[in-house]
């Protein structure tokens, strides 16, 4: 628990102030089926930075994922997003927080419509009620433009030329891409990603690796669930390694690769160990 810091209900130091967003857990324990699949897990995704989780499958990466993105609330321990409880939270505010995330699940579902369609969703959402009107309005009257902020998404991840393909249409790897420019496209202050380049080539690996880098040069905060060694070496800043039901090491990327301080680590990232 040593990273909560001035928490949990009320609003503290961390709050809104910096502009960014820091999401956390604190002593956060999960399971299911009254299996415990991680104990006591703390660490923070801050603003301006690329932290990586590597595990092993099924060391529960996407599950830490979606309780930092509030989808579930952990069975121990706290997520706070600036210091503040999320389950302490109104409905209202927890959407609030939500909103300003930006997440790709493994299991991506894009929405039955066209790809333009997919990757302007977040904006949508996110538009005050004068906006949802001036565009309902727009649609229509057969006016209705795709908002510039989705068409730059889909050029970063190279999708802008197949904007007016339906998504059933897609590749896996096209669907991916798409799913990507969905949580680009709104700027939200923290990016959440599982297996993001799963099923894509070392190309268009090679640019979403980028959309990610200058996301976090933007002051994104990107927390990026992966198993590609050499992905965490190349775009993270931190990495947090998650084995055994705990975080056995959480540190700068360099110093988790080349001079770790579990011994277990090393075994992990060199592919050495038998789990
Ligand atoms: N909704 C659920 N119900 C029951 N068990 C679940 C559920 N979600 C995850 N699990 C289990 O929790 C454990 C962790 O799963 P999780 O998907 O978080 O792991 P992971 O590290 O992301 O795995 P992978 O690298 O294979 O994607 C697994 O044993 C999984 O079967």
């Amino acid at each position: 628990m040593s990273e909560m810091t001035g928490v949990v209900d009320g609003r503290t130091s961390e709050d809104d102030s910096t502009g960014g967003l820091r999401l956390a857990a604190h002593g956060v324990t999960h399971g299911f089926d009254g299996e415990t699949v991680f104990s006591d897990v703390s660490l923070a995704v801050e603003p301006g930075e690329v932290l990586a989780v590597v595990g092993p499958s099924g060391s529960g990466k996407t599950t830490l994922l979606r309780l930092l993105a509030c989808l579930e609330s952990p069975a121990e321990g706290v997520v706070t997003a600036n210091g503040r409880n999320v389950g302490e939270m109104s409905e209202e505010e927890r959407l609030h927080v939500r909103r300003r995330l930006g997440m790709v699940l493994q299991h991506r579902c894009l929405f039955s419509a066209t790809v333009a369609s997919n990757a302007a969703y977040g904006l949508r959402v996110r538009a005050t009620w004068n906006e949802r009107i001036r565009a309902a309005i727009r649609g229509f009257l057969g006016t209705a433009e795709t908002p510039l902020a989705a068409v730059d998404a889909l050029e970063t991840v190279g999708m802008v030329d197949k904007q007016d393909r339906h998504a059933a249409s897609l590749s896996g790897g096209e669907a991916q891409r798409v799913a990507i420019a969905r949580a680009l496209a709104p700027e939200p202050d923290v990016l959440l990603f599982d297996e993001p380049t799963s099923n894509l080539d070392p190309r268009n690996t090679a640019i979403v690796e980028k959309a990610i880098c200058d996301a976090r040069d933007r002051g994104m905060g990107v927390c990026l669930a992966t198993h590609d060694m050499q992905q965490a070496q190349r775009v993270s800043d931190r990495t947090a390694v998650l084995l055994g039901g705990e975080i056995i090491e959480c540190g700068p990327t360099g110093q988790v690769f080349e001079e770790p301080s579990d011994r277990r680590t090393r075994k992990f990232v060199e592919g050495e160990l038998v789990y």
